[in-house]
């Protein structure tokens, strides 16, 4: 029928479900290549589900399945599976939870299920993406937490820092504290107000944890690795960043995410992945 989407076994729908925000794209089987949709912050189940509901109309086409990660609570999980479960023409969810070992990737985690979905799948599509990249990478994610994690020149998932998000930081200070406010001031290297003091010691606490694992792979290398950033807060960092950290290689990775759960979606190179998929 003319207008009606059509349940296409070459579409696989990607999502990534943060803890702020829901992230979608398409990846097109017989292209090899993934169309980055659009993010959306998920506060109430109910705005999520009507905003996926727009994204997926202007598709033009039904994906056969979705893959997804998630580090979002069971319930908004099982909200999005049923969503997408009840539709005329039902999307089923495969869930990419980390493994020992996926796509030439160690991982350092000896409890794999303990690392989050999402610090996983970034490390893959960095992996994809840097395929010939001779160093270490470091990927730092400014999401709701930022981590910062490393993969090896051997491709070894090394570890990584996990801290409060930019915004979570600027919370915590104004809402345990009597006399601090959300802070809205400008960098300095002596801050002579509260609002600068908040904003500078926020961006100096992000950008030192970089720096420490920048410095840590420098030291096992002999050389700098490349340093990829990703997340909804990076565009708050990336001014301070270039100031304090000139010289770093940086490549933006906004969708890495995305990327690397396309790794799961075509069938010849899902067959190389000995990690779960549930
Ligand atoms: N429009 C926006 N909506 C929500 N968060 C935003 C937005 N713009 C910037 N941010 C920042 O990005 C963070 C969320 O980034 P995101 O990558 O979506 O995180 P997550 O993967 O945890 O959902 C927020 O904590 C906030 O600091
Ligand atoms: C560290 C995280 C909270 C980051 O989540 P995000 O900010 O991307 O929503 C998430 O990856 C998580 O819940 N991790 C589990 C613990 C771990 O990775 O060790």
């Amino acid at each position: 029928m003319t207008g009606q989407a059509v349940n296409t076994p070459d579409y696989v729908l990607l999502i990534d479900l943060g803890n702020t925000r829901l992230k979608l794209g398409l990846w097109h089987e017989d292209a090899g290549e993934t169309r980055y949709l659009n993010a959306h912050p998920h506060q109430t189940q109910e705005s999520l589900l009507d905003w996926l509901d727009q994204e997926l109309l202007r598709l033009g086409v039904t994906p056969h399945k979705a893959i997804g990660v998630s580090v979002a609570s069971q319930a908004l999980m099982l909200a999005l599976e049923g969503f997408l479960a009840n539709r005329s023409q039902p999307i089923p969810v495969e869930w990419v939870w980390p493994a020992v070992h996926a796509h030439g990737v160690h991982n350092a985690y000896p409890d794999p299920p303990q690392l989050g979905a999402d610090r996983w799948a970034g490390m893959l599509g960095v992996m994809k993406r840097f395929a010939h990249e001779d160093r270490s990478i470091v990927l730092a994610n400014f999401g709701t937490a930022t981590t910062i994690d490393t993969l090896s020149r051997d491709r070894r998932f090394l570890g990584g820092l996990i801290l409060p998000g930019v915004s979570m930081m600027q919370m915590a200070l104004s809402k345990g504290t009597a006399r601090l406010p959300m802070a809205t001031g400008e960098v300095a290297d002596y801050p002579a107000n509260t609002h600068a003091a908040i904003t500078t010691g926020i961006v100096a606490a992000q950008l030192g944890a970089i720096r420490r694992q920048i410095d840590l792979s420098q030291e096992r290398d002999q050389r700098p690795p490349l340093m990829c950033v990703s997340g909804g807060a990076w565009d708050l960092l990336r001014k301070e960043w270039h100031r304090t950290l000139p010289g770093t290689l940086v490549e933006e990775v906004p969708n890495v995410v995305l990327d690397g759960l396309s790794l799961f979606a075509g069938p010849q190179l899902r067959a190389n992945s000995d990690g779960p998929v549930v």
